[in-house]
């Protein structure tokens, strides 16, 4: 045996005991064999040496895929280990070759790999029958084993057949490899398999040389900056290293769209990338993972088809960048990494929209389950996503996390994961998801499709041959529902009538918190539904007009996102009205001020943000150094753009005049004129014009421009009610200030508001507060507001003593300077900027025209770096 570990294989030793016991008792051949252990272990040895070692005798190996199949029989070839398959990627002739070996009676192919399709066809049941009656079978091996289970990650339906052929060879004894699976898992490869007594060898799912980690998406400035950074730190290590020794990565996406994205955009960043996904033609995605595994690029994006077998030792980083689905499943993508025992990372991106997604289509799936088996196979993958989102969004030890899925006993890593580096940061950053996740808790994202759900996921079921087929067509039927869905909203808003209540009952998925819709006594799902519609159908009609008059930036319409945009404004006129008439009355009103921009050639902050990214994507907006992904209405963006900005703000119900606190009602007086104020303020406040004009003059915020000002407010008057002591109780009160954009009754104007009982104020803040958070992202949103506030607040005096020539130059500045410190992620100080616009004015420069503006910019980063 240890001849055949050195001398065949090339192996100083076993792996580990487990290793060397599980060939044993396999070497022996009287028991059916159960090995458990992490990827990348060493579970191929367990049967290919005791398949050398059964001289004369074939042992069969059932693969899932032909990929994994090749890569297996291409690495024994290498040790000269004589290793055939029969599959359909062979010729006629090819086959003919192995069978005729087969029937030899010294057989020179050693293992026999076939697919579980292949076990099933009777052809091949039948040459098996006579393999076994002359005894030529030594062992059958069931590799992935866990594919066997409907309650493993990765169910096949095919190798359920399996057990089918087992009373076919009598005596052979059986062997089920598995990289870790819960016992639940293991208990169903027995059933299955049909396993009797058998020796179980099972090693602890502990990866010590894996560190874990999760990022919280809304958490980040630029999450895919971060992820950049990430993969470079990862990678830093190959600068010396020959090609062949380069460490790798790999970045698994959700989707199809996703793979190509992120593949496109890390490699605009600096960072060679390429992509995987089964909608990518065979040969190009098999020369793509050639050159991953070569070393020609570094990083690989794909959905979850690409990993399976893939036997690179080097992989220095697994990112997810959305929540996995099952924890299962991700203990096994990211145990990828590291295979070669040295020190590897793997991050998990999460958000809420992921949640979101997961979930929804998880109860899709669980809504059309036609009979029982089909109710509790979505049942499970329900309890399952419940497991990992309580991973990702959990504070314990991430190993244990494993540990206690898989059955083991392992309490915590010390220092293997973020939990245990610095619990406190992480319960800091949990609960700042938290936070977030109150507005977007119930939040069910628009339909989606599951097709590609990471690389189909439990609808691998459908799965068919060597590789993960992806249902196209399904993705299609998807888009065109979507489409006929607004089309249909489109014809509603024309005749301005409702559909009829069997139409709209069919999916609420739209309307988020739905089961709340109790909140406004009489209010009804489809009526919000309608009004949603309504919404949508102006947006819709916003973001076809700016695609006909922005034809040279080719934008296209991102559904999706309009979804969600007419879900997020329909929920905010929700949760800031208490009765139906008022609820009524300001979702009318939000839908009337948005035609009315239609008209007016505004198109909404959002939507103009999500061209811009389709911009930035396309590669037509890069500024040297930044991709953003957040709206920058800066530098790049052209006037149209800018002129035709429609401020959030203006989206919000109509101000509460009177009883509001100072910096509020300042706040509210500084609106631009949008067609919603306009239809619902009577009057401006006297500084109401030159409040406008300092407004305008402030950073490109559009999502927050209410909240800047308050902000503004709050700092250039120490007086005012909100001002108090920290940030964060500035940040309250700024929500405060801010919601009391709640729409009221318009008789409620002139007179003073009635003093709420303390706990009545209380719900009513935390409900506004929810209607205030418009965009899920608000840590970065937040940051973004303190450098827009510090830099308009430092300008100013500049503005003032005529160093600036014109408005649109200080407005240009500001956006500029705000647009250094996000790079560097930095809320600067009055210090700072003091430094920085020292460099920028000099003794007593005037920055008068266009000329002298961007002589000033191209130095700008030098000030803001030199600045700290
Ligand atoms: N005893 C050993 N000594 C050194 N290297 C070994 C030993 N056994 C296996 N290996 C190597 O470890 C690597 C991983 O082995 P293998 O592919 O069998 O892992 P695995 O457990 O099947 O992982 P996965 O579940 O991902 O397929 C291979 O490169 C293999 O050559």
């Amino acid at each position: 045996m240890e001849d055949v570990l050195r001398n065949t294989f090339g192996h100083k030793g076993f792996r580990s005991k487990l290793q060397e016991d599980a060939i044993r008792e396999i070497i022996k051949g009287d028991k059916d064999v159960y090995v458990s252990m992490p990827t990348g272990s060493g579970k191929s040895l367990c049967y290919q040496l005791p398949a050398v070692l059964a001289k004369g005798r074939i042992t069969l190996v059932v693969s899932p895929l032909i990929a994994l199949i090749k890569d297996q029989i291409d690495s024994l070839k290498k040790v000269k280990v004589c290793a055939e398959s029969v599959n359909s990627s062979m010729s006629e002739a090819e086959r003919a070759r192995v069978w005729e070996d087969l029937r030899k009676p010294l057989p020179e192919t050693v293992m026999l790999f076939v697919t579980p399709e292949l076990v099933a066809q009777p052809h091949f049941q039948e040459k098996l029958k006579a393999l076994v009656a002359k005894k030529k079978i030594a062992h059958f091996a069931v590799d992935e084993a866990h594919c066997v289970s409907q309650w493993g990650h990765d169910f096949r339906h095919d190798y359920l057949k399996l057990a089918k052929v087992r009373p076919l060879m009598p005596g052979v004894p059986w062997i089920a490899l598995t990289a870790t699976a819960p016992k639940l898992v293991q208990q169903d490869i027995f059933n299955q398999l049909e396993f009797k007594k058998p020796a179980i060898f099972k090693a602890s799912c502990f990866r010590k040389n894996l560190f874990y980690d999760v990022k919280f998406k809304e958490n980040l400035t630029n999450p895919l900056r971060h992820l950049l950074q990430f993969l470079t730190d990862a990678l830093a290590g190959n600068k010396n290293l020959p090609k062949g020794e380069k460490g790798s990565a790999i970045v698994y996406c959700r989707k199809k769209v996703d793979v190509e994205e992120m593949a496109t955009s890390l490699t605009k960043l600096g960072l060679p990338a390429r992509a995987y996904h089964s909608g990518i033609p065979r040969l190009t995605r098999a020369k793509n993972q050639e050159d991953w595994m070569t070393g020609e690029f570094s990083v690989i994006c794909a959905t979850v088809s690409f990993g399976m077998g893939v036997d690179k030792a080097a992989v220095r980083a697994v990112a997810h960048w959305s929540s996995p689905q099952s924890i299962a499943g991700y203990y096994q993508e990211s145990g990828r990494a590291g295979r070669d025992g040295l020190p590897a990372k793997c991050r998990v991106y999460h958000s809420h929209s992921d949640r979101n997604s997961l979930q929804f289509l998880l109860n899709q799936a669980l809504t059309k389950a036609k009979n029982e088996k089909q109710t509790q196979t979505a049942n499970e993958a329900l309890k399952e996503l419940k497991v990992m989102m309580s991973y990702c969004e959990g504070t314990s030890c991430r190993h244990a996390g494993f540990a206690k899925h898989f059955g083991d006993s392992l309490k915590d890593c010390k220092k293997l994961c973020d939990a245990c580096v610095d619990p406190k940061k992480l319960k800091e950053k949990v609960s700042a998801f938290a936070d977030a996740s109150a507005s977007t808790r119930t939040w069910i994202s628009s339909k989606e499709d599951d097709s590609d759900l990471y690389g189909g996921g439990r609808s691998g079921a459908k799965r068919e041959g060597e590789y993960y087929a992806e249902d196209s067509e399904e993705e299609v039927k998807s888009k065109l529902a979507l489409m006929r869905t607004i089309e249909k909203q489109f014809a509603l808003r024309r005749k301005n009538a409702a559909p009829p209540p069997s139409e709209i009952d069919e999916d609420f998925s739209v309307i988020r918190s739905h089961q709340f819709t109790g909140k406004i006594k009489n209010l009804t799902n489809q009526s919000r539904k309608c009004h949603w519609e309504r919404i949508l159908g102006s947006l819709t009609e916003q973001a076809k007009a700016y695609i006909e008059s922005h034809p040279e930036s080719n934008p296209t319409l991102d559904n999706k996102m309009l979804w969600e945009l007419a879900s997020e404004l329909e929920y905010s006129v929700f949760t800031s009205n208490r009765n139906l008439m008022m609820y009524n009355m300001n979702a009318t009103t939000l839908k009337n001020s948005l035609a009315k921009d239609v008209k007016n050639g505004k198109t909404h902050a959002n939507i103009l943000e999500n061209f811009r990214k389709q911009r930035i994507d396309e590669g037509d907006i890069c500024e040297t150094n930044t991709v953003e992904l957040m709206p920058e209405m800066s530098e790049p963006v052209n006037e149209a753009v800018k002129s035709s900005f429609t401020k959030a703000s203006s989206l919000l119900p109509k101000p509460v005049k009177e009883p509001i606190k100072n910096s509020f009602r300042s706040a509210s007086s500084l609106l631009p004129e949008s067609s919603f104020l306009q239809s619902q303020t009577p009057a401006k406040s006297p500084a109401g014009n030159a409040d406008v004009e300092r407004e305008e003059m402030l950073c490109d915020e559009p999502a927050s421009a209410l909240t800047i000002l308050s902000e503004v407010e709050v700092e250039s008057n120490p007086k005012t009610e909100t001002r108090s002591g920290s940030r964060d109780e500035n940040e309250n009160d700024l929500q405060n200030s801010t919601h009391r954009v709640s729409p009221s009754p318009p008789k409620d104007d002139a007179k003073p508001r009635r003093k709420k009982p303390v706990h009545d104020e209380k719900r009513r803040r935390s409900s506004e507060s929810k209607a205030t958070f418009l965009d899920g992202h608000r840590d970065r949103m937040q940051m973004k507001r303190e450098i827009a506030v510090m830099v308009t607040k430092e300008l100013m005096p500049f503005m003032s003593s005529g160093k600036i020539g014109s408005r649109d130059i200080f407005k240009r500045l500001n956006q500029a300077v705000c647009h250094e410190f996000r790079n560097i992620n930095k809320i600067p100080t009055r210090k700072h900027l003091q430094k920085v616009f020292v460099g920028v004015f000099g003794k007593n420069r005037v920055i008068s025209d266009e000329s002298c503006f961007l002589e000033v910019k191209k130095a700008l980063s030098g000030f803001v770096a030199s600045c700290e």
